[in-house]
């Protein structure tokens, strides 16, 4: 996962501050290093390090914070502002025109995945309710004028195309006045990508651009190219004037260096941000929701430490060798019951996942404590040899054990499908990891979810 090193690291030197009563000015001190160390690993520009950590060891040894009675965690707010606003601050949505077509030139260079944004953008407009039109303009890469036409039947938008023998100029503009004609609100030009930055190409994109005066400039750039990926932003920055970043394949391991710092370096803002190679995976890009996902904040922190306070690690082994025999009985369900139902209220720890507290309070999320009893009922209503081997749970015994917990024969039924499913789950799960390399996670694992 991108900036799983950064997020560890920050959030080990973080949290020596968390739960201190007091915190001096050499605890600040001592918690920054270890964040310089951590941003210079993660591959960001140095000097947006150094400004970094001045600003926020300046703001959190200032007496409001010490004094206030978190400190701790008044230290971990100003980071998390700070690296906002580092990646921009506000989210910085995109430009359309007053008099529509919007005209939206991609640039970039070859493989940062640029056609394929460029199909993933219609996408996402075409969800939004408008009329995007793709325009072939890539006419040195052989394949990519079928690429952008397979992307167009795939996402449902027209593209437009001339070949690969006219002029990429010639054929932006008569793209764009192609979509005036057919209504289209929105042009996407997929530009050349070549493997440098070169005088010619620089050049042809500068008279595209006095061609059809686009709205947005858009450079894509593969986030795991780390600081080659800033220089290049600055590069076409001074070259051609962007107006925002797309940062791609932030799915696969990058130290996250480019998202930092992109914006601190060219002044150019991430629009959006690429999280895999399906049409459906480009996002909006959320600074305030990044850096709260590299603090793991929403709060994870807290929740982990309310699981291992309420979770004996013997046993969660023990449940773990049986999910692997499939020895897991309904005893076993219950003891994790009530392991769960200890870290406190489910609503709440719910709100503590990033990305989960928005959704705190739906109705269809809401988790029915009432539920959860009528299930411990029908459970503590079965015989031992039951609970061990639901397989003889026939009709009459389901009958006595509806009856015996004040239930109906369809709660019963229903929770002994749960219980079959569950097994099944486990057994593929566990058939699927075996042998396969095990990914350590940070040592913590909620006892029903098997390795
Ligand atoms: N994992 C992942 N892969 C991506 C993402 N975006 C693009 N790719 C992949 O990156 C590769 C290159 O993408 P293309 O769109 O073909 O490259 P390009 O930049 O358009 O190349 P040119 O048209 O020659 O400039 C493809 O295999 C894409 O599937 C992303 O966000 N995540």
């Amino acid at each position: 996962m991108a900036f799983e090193g950064l997020s560890e690291r920050l959030q080990a030197a973080l949290q020596k501050l968390r739960g201190k009563g007091k915190v001096t000015e050499a605890d600040v001190k001592a918690a920054m290093r270890e964040v310089r160390l951590a941003l210079l690993e993660a591959d960001v520009n140095f000097k947006v390090v150094k400004e970094f950590v001045d600003r926020v060891r300046e703001r959190a040894v200032g007496q409001e914070v010490l004094k206030s009675l978190t400190p701790g965690q008044q230290v971990i707010k100003v980071v998390n502002e700070e690296l906002t606003r580092l990646m921009g601050g506000e989210q910085s949505k995109l430009t359309f025109a007053q008099r529509p077509p919007t005209v939206i030139m991609m640039v970039g260079l070859q493989g940062a995945g640029k056609t394929t944004t460029t199909g993933k953008l219609a996408r996402l407009l075409k969800k939004q309710n408008r009329k995007p039109m793709l325009v072939a303009g890539d006419v040195y890469r052989p394949a990519a004028i079928r690429q952008l036409q397979v992307l167009g039947e795939q996402v449902g938008v027209p593209v437009f195309s001339m070949g690969d023998k006219e002029s990429p100029v010639r054929i932006a503009a008569e793209g764009v006045a192609r979509a005036k004609e057919e209504g289209c609100d929105v042009v996407l030009i997929d530009t050349a990508g070549r493997l440098h930055i070169d005088e010619a190409m620089m050049e042809e994109l500068r008279k595209i651009r006095e061609e059809v005066q686009p709205h947005e400039i858009l450079l894509v750039v593969d986030a795991m190219t780390g600081q080659d990926a800033v220089n290049v932003a600055e590069n076409f920055h001074r070259e051609l004037g962007l107006t925002g970043v797309v940062l791609t394949k932030l799915d696969g391991d990058t130290r996250g260096g480019a998202a930092l710092s992109v914006k601190a370096v060219t002044d150019c803002p991430i629009k959006f941000v690429g999280m895999g190679e399906k049409l459906d995976s480009l996002e909006p890009f959320h600074p305030e929701r990044m850096a709260s996902r590299i603090l793991g904040m929403g709060d994870v922190l807290t929740l982990i430490e309310k699981a291992q306070a309420a979770v004996d690690q013997e046993r969660a082994k023990e449940l773990e060798r049986k999910m692997r025999t499939q020895q897991f009985t309904f005893d076993d369900f219950l003891d994790q019951l009530q392991q769960v139902r200890k870290m406190g209220p489910l609503d709440e720890l719910l709100g503590m996942i990033p990305g989960m507290g928005q959704l705190k309070g739906m109705k269809n999320l809401q988790i029915d404590e009432k539920q959860l009893a009528r299930v411990e009922a029908i459970i503590r209503s079965m015989t031992p040899e039951e609970k061990q081997r639901p397989e003889i749970l026939n009709a009459s015994r389901r009958r006595r054990i509806a009856l015996g917990s004040g239930t109906s024969v369809q709660d019963v039924n229903r929770l002994i499908k749960q219980f079959e499913d569950m097994k099944k789950m486990m057994k593929q799960f566990t058939a699927m990891t075996k042998g396969g390399k095990k990914k350590k996670r940070g040592g913590f694992r909620f006892p029903f979810m098997p390795q």
